[in-house]
């Protein structure tokens, strides 16, 4: 396992890639598999940290599950079939892997506990226990946080207002909402990632989100059938090339088969307004959107992104403060404080290591300033990831862009979400001539 890794400059990005499965639609596949009818085979399934959590999980509720690299059948045991597990499920990092499941969980007829790493113990999970509990579920926290015990209970639909913008949450209630006794309408702060309500229409259920893209309504006790599913390629994973194709020059690469649900891509049109040079090319799928994006080096301009726009480029957001920071002026990103609750307070560790390399970058309560006139130094302490994917991985494509190697510590966290990650680095990486 790697705890650090020198990063070296490069001359450019070159080549075409495919990027691994999806992370979303992992979860989403194994839990919708496991509560269908018959058989479900995922193949491009996303074997990282995350989605294995997932994986274990399910088989210790009793759904068979064999997993062949990144092809995976699932034996579905039916909405009503899963079986209590004899030891409490260990959710390792996985925010979406919890809260999915607290929703899920919440309407058996048996008790679970969940528990997770030192980073998701401290990631607050009032925001599903509250909404369930109105929903009639019986979950206990620890002073809000992991371990939660869920009371399996008899659940009741009705209306739910979401009081934050979250597709873990308004999926954790439509998980829930399939149990009980009557349909359940789900009104969004804002429209988040859907791929939830895709899926389980591809799975036959009934749900229907109404014109305004923020109510859905879910009709319960479905007979979910299983399904052979192919899972698009990440795009928060090919954002990450996508953003290091825009900013090392002599860059032109192509990512194919990547995820286009435009409830994911609001960084390329984040990256299309700063003047980046980035197409894109959709091909139709049955579900899900997909398709080739590419991507040349552009100077950026600023840009000023505000809450609406959030939701569609939440995990793109250490990405947006990488860009901006080789943009000709300043950057506003605002209505963003939902960073702070992910696997790290990613607006303060995005800013500590911004700023080892002389980024001008300021913390908001919600977001950030950012400078991008100011050129960028070799950093005087070693670049970390604080143990987050994302941070990890921005800081590493950041350091491509100094004149000398830097040392990155805890690069290992790229497992939770893009094990292959460097591997596919040095694939479209132009070393430096000597
Ligand atoms: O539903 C999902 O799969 C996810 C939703 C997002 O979280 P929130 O919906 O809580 O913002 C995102 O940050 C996370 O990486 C994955
Ligand atoms: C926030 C993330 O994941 P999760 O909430 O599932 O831990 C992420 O992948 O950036």
């Amino acid at each position: 396992m790697i705890k650090k890794l020198m990063t070296r400059p490069i001359s450019g990005l070159q080549g075409t890639l495919t990027v691994p499965g999806d992370k979303s639609l992992s979860h989403r596949g194994l839990i919708l598999g496991a509560i269908s009818q018959g058989t479900t085979t995922l193949h491009h399934f996303l074997p990282a940290a995350d989605c294995l959590s997932t994986l274990t999980a399910l088989q210790q509720l009793g759904v068979p599950i064999m997993r062949d690299g990144t092809t995976v059948t699932i034996i579905g045991q039916g909405l009503r079939g899963l079986t209590q597990p004899k030891q409490e499920l260990d959710m390792g990092n996985a925010g979406t892997a919890t809260r999915l499941l607290a929703g899920l969980l919440a309407g058996q007829s048996f008790t679970t506990t969940l528990v997770g790493d030192a980073s998701l113990s401290q990631r607050p999970m009032e925001r599903v226990r509250q909404p369930l509990q109105a929903m009639g579920a019986k979950l206990q926290l620890t002073a809000g946080h992991l371990p939660m015990t869920i009371v399996g209970q008899i659940l009741h639909g009705g209306r739910t207002e979401m009081q934050i913008a979250s597709a873990q949450v308004k999926s954790a209630l439509i998980l829930a909402a399939l149990q009980a006794d009557q349909p359940s309408t789900i009104i969004e702060k804002l429209p988040t990632r859907d791929h939830t309500e895709r899926l389980l229409q591809q799975f036959g259920g009934q749900i229907e989100t109404a014109a305004d893209q923020r109510t859905i309504t879910v009709h319960p006790k479905p007979v979910l059938h299983g399904q052979s599913l192919t899972i698009p390629g990440d795009f928060s994973s090919a954002a990450f090339f996508i953003t290091a194709a825009t900013i090392i020059p002599n860059s032109h690469i192509r990512l194919v088969n990547v995820g286009l649900n435009p409830t994911r891509t609001g960084l390329l049109t984040i990256v299309q307004r700063m003047g980046g040079q980035v197409t894109v090319d959709q091909q139709q799928q049955a579900g899900e959107p997909v398709g080739t994006i590419d991507v040349a080096y552009a100077q950026l301009q600023p840009v000023r992104l505000t809450a609406a726009e959030i939701p569609a480029v939440i995990d793109e957001l250490p990405l947006v403060a990488l860009l901006a920071a080789t943009a000709d002026g300043i950057t506003t990103i605002s209505g963003a404080a939902e960073l702070r609750v992910k696997e790290t307070d990613r607006i303060a560790t995005i800013v500590t290591e911004l700023q080892k390399l002389g980024v001008q970058i300021t913390a908001q309560p919600d977001g950030f300033t950012i400078d991008g006139r100011k050129s960028w130094h070799q950093p005087t302490m070693p670049l970390a990831s604080h143990g987050d994917h994302r941070i990890g991985m921005m800081m590493a494509i950041a350091a491509l862009r100094l004149a000398a190697p830097s040392e990155l510590q805890t690069a290992e966290a790229v497992n939770i979400s893009y094990p292959t990650f460097f591997e596919d680095l040095a694939r479209l990486s132009q070393e430096v001539p000597a």
